[in-house]
């Protein structure tokens, strides 16, 4: 569950009235989501969702991602879009929180996605990214080699409580991909976290893209590694070439991957695996017995990163190398 911050009705209506959205009818707290705290409004006029940022998102990062989703709708991308109160700020405050209302997006996450889910999502990703050329705001990505290892620091002397012999096993990985990370690839704005429950269906056909609190600046075919991981393994661990084919099939279709960008796809999956490996297994150890947040299995992205540790041939994704 994910609403960190309560609300009262008086002070929501207070910051409703800051901006051209009807009269409130009723609002509920939404149980999904990790980084933030999420309401449903009814309103007189269209659903809205309001977001109160916490913690760990920095405020000076708002503007970049409340930015892009005007700029990447403004490009034809379906995505959430910020609303502007009166005074044409996009953020305001409530319960002591930054806070923005965002435009409800129709569609529900897929639980069990098929190939024909993935192709989509592929072409959806490689839209996002040449919707995202020309933004003008700047976000280094701060979860990559650096942010890895200062996350590393705060967990390697517990990892072995998780499962013997992490300790070693991840310093070595990091040490690996330092010296093989690749730097010369096509670059931009990339989403960072396009999980099945970032993704909108309506029927069978994508409906949107959502929470963009993670996009930053990065290499694209990093971006793709990470969908490899999130939407082509099966619950039992193994990789689903089919959906991988489908996925990279889909990008394709809309941005084909350079030879450079496809061979580097197992150092970068093994990369992206890694990284949520880290904050899956920092939330493990960290967040209180009790909190109202469902915690994530690090381990799952460990048996993925074994995966790729061991992937030969860009082939055994599923695509012509
Ligand atoms: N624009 C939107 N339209 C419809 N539902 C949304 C929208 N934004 C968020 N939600 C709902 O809120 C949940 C959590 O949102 P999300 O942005 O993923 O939160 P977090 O950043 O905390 O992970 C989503 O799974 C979805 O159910
Ligand atoms: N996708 C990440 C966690 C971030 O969750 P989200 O609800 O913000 O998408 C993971 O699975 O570890």
């Amino acid at each position: 569950m994910a609403v960190y911050t309560d609300i009262s009705e008086g002070d929501l209506k207070h910051f409703l009235q800051q901006y051209d959205v009807g009269e409130l009818t009723s609002y509920k707290g939404i149980a999904e989501g990790v980084e933030n705290s999420n309401f449903l409004l009814h309103t007189t006029r269209d659903p809205l969702i309001l977001t109160l940022y916490e913690k760990r998102v920095e405020k000076n990062d708002l503007p970049f991602f409340l930015g892009l989703m005007q700029h990447l709708s403004a490009r034809g991308l379906s995505c959430p879009l910020p609303l502007p109160r009166r005074d044409g700020e996009l953020l305001g405050e409530l319960s002591g929180r930054p806070a923005a209302l965002i435009s409800f997006l129709e569609g529900m996450w897929l639980r069990k996605p098929e190939a024909r889910h993935c192709r989509e999502v592929g072409k959806a990703l490689a839209q996002m990214h040449l919707a995202g050329e020309g933004f003008s705001i700047e976000r280094p990505n701060a979860l990559s080699l650096d942010g890895w290892r200062t996350l590393w620091a705060k967990a390697a002397d517990r990892a072995d409580e998780v499962e013997g012999g992490l300790q070693e096993e991840i310093s070595s990985e990091l040490d690996f991909l330092g010296r093989h990370w690749p730097n010369d690839l096509p670059a931009g704005v990339i989403h960072a976290d396009l999980f099945q429950d970032n993704v909108f269906f309506l029927g069978d056909g994508l409906s949107g893209l959502i929470d963009f609190y993670f996009a930053c600046n990065d290499l694209l075919a990093y971006d793709v590694s990470i969908c490899l991981n999130a939407w082509c393994f099966e619950k039992d661990g193994a990789y689903n070439v089919t959906k991988g084919k489908a996925l990279l099939e889909g990008y394709q279709s809309v941005r084909p991957l350079s030879d450079e960008e496809l061979a580097a796809l197992p150092v970068l999956a093994r990369g992206s695996a890694l990284r949520f490996f880290l904050t899956r297994l920092y939330d493990w150890l960290t967040t209180p017995a009790g909190a109202l947040v469902v915690k994530k299995d690090p381990l799952e992205y460990l048996r993925k990163l074994r995966f790729h540790r061991q992937v030969g041939s860009v082939a055994e994704y599923g695509v012509a190398a």
